[in-house]
């Protein structure tokens, strides 16, 4: 599937992204979890921020690839774990068509599911997530995005 299904981009910045992830926590904390599995690469980031949140010094991935860029093509899952999830908190960054999440349910069907971010067609996947956003919009993370300079808008309007 490729990137013309997204017509609209929601940036999030380091700030917006910390504040979610505390956010989040708010709501996990009562929980008592084994330890986090992340899914590799962009569930690695708020694992990380979890797991300072929450005390949780035990972290398993479950590596898989999707995506190219904003190209979707199969499903390249290099690793899995060696358990069925009991117990154990599961974090990706984001939920969109569902179906790496689908893929990783199979593997880890106990664990508890959470997502930052959920797009319509992946949401009834995860188990927790906390905010939705539009399915044709785009999601730019912070680690995919550099400070640039900006032209003032007079010499813009010179040219
Ligand atoms: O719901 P889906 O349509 O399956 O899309 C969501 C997945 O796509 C992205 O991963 P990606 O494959 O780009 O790899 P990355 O995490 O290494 O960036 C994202 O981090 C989710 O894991
Ligand atoms: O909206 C998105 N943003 C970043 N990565 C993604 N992988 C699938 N959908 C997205
Ligand atoms: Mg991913």
């Amino acid at each position: 599937m490729s990137s013309e299904r997204y017509h609209q981009h929601f940036t999030i910045s380091w700030d917006q992204l910390h504040r979610d992830v505390r956010q989040l926590c708010h709501q996990l904390i009562e929980r008592d979890f084994k330890g986090i599995v992340a899914i590799t690469r962009g569930g690695l980031i708020p694992a990380a921020l979890i797991a300072r949140e929450l005390n949780i010094r035990l972290i398993d991935t479950v590596c898989i690839k999707s995506y190219d860029h904003m190209d979707q093509g199969g499903l390249d899952i290099m690793k899995g774990v060696d358990h069925d999830g009991d117990g154990w908190l599961l974090v990706d960054d984001l939920v969109d068509t569902g179906k790496t999440a689908r893929a990783v349910r199979e593997m880890l069907p106990k664990a508890h599911f959470v997502t930052m971010y959920a797009k319509p067609e992946g949401r009834p996947l995860v188990d927790q997530y906390l905010t939705e956003v539009a399915q044709q919009c785009w999601i730019q993370f912070p680690w995919d995005m550099g400070i640039a300079y900006v032209e003032p808008l007079a010499d813009q309007l010179k040219k």
